[in-house]
């Protein structure tokens, strides 16, 4: 059987057009296998490039050398729109879509010809805090928190099989972060779904990955969560080359 997800040798070039820029790349040779279903953590100092990895994996940007495959298949032969069904990027800004908050709900099921699951919505609601929200409200008027929220609602109406999360939680408190990661842990053993969740927060990344991916010097090393985490501090942060943002307490 084919893994979930490749990556083989994955780069971007770096668009510095300074002859003096130090690498070619921003990253290269980038390879990776998620075999069955995973909660990873991706960390790594600002800049290297980490949302950039989760924008290509989306297909939002485009890779200069290598391939990706999802169930055995390239992305060279799979529509961008079913790819993002499977694979589906939820960015540290939510963008609310033109409507209200139900439109949002409803509009991307239906962009994608599937059917908006009422009942789910409701749940997904409730859980993350939001049953209070009257749905008929222009999301555009609704807070940075609320919106980063009903944006993570609306990608897991697709149901895809790969969530892309980048610094979801950034925006919110500390109450609505502990909803957000209940939720997608439960969602992860119930639905088998796996998560890439970029995260500056060593804590969190701890919480809720089994794996670590770090970026670092433009390639990209992968660890168990568990033999990553228990080594002592000073260890860690001499691996978090460059980094002053890790917050391992
Ligand atoms: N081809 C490229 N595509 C994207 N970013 C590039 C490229 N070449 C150079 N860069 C630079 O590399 C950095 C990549 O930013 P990106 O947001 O992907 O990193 P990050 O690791 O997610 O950072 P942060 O943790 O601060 O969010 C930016 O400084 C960008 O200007």
């Amino acid at each position: 059987m084919s893994a979930i997800f490749q990556i083989h040798n994955l780069a971007k070039l770096n668009w510095s057009t300074d002859a003096n820029a130090l690498n070619k790349y921003l990253f290269s040779q980038i390879s990776a296998e998620i075999a069955e279903p995973t909660r990873i953590a991706l960390i790594g100092a600002s800049g290297q490039g980490k949302s950039t990895l989760l924008r290509i994996m989306a297909l939002l940007d485009t890779p200069d050398e290598g391939d990706l495959l999802v169930n055995g298949k390239s992305f060279q032969h799979i529509p961008a729109r079913q790819w993002r069904m499977t694979v589906t990027y939820v960015a540290q800004q939510a963008v609310m879509l033109p409507g209200s908050i139900e439109d949002n709900l409803r509009m991307v099921s239906k962009l994608h010809g599937q059917p908006y699951d009422v009942s789910l919505a409701t749940e997904l609601l409730e859980q993350l805090g939001l049953d209070y929200l009257d749905l008929g409200k222009v999301a555009e008027d609704c807070s940075g928190g609320e919106k980063q929220r009903i944006s993570l609602i609306r990608s897991l109406l697709l149901r895809p099989e790969i969530l892309l999360l980048d610094e979801i939680t950034a925006s919110l408190d500390i109450n609505s972060t502990q909803k957000v990661e209940a939720l997608l842990l439960n969602w992860h053993k119930q639905q088998g779904t796996t998560f890439i969740w970029v995260t500056h927060d060593l804590e969190q990344a701890r919480r809720i990955s089994n794996r670590t991916w770090m970026m670092d010097k433009g390639g990209l090393q992968e660890y168990s969560s568990d033999a990553f985490f228990n080594e002592p501090v000073a260890n860690l942060a001499k691996r978090f080359v460059g980094s002053t943002e890790g917050s391992l307490h």
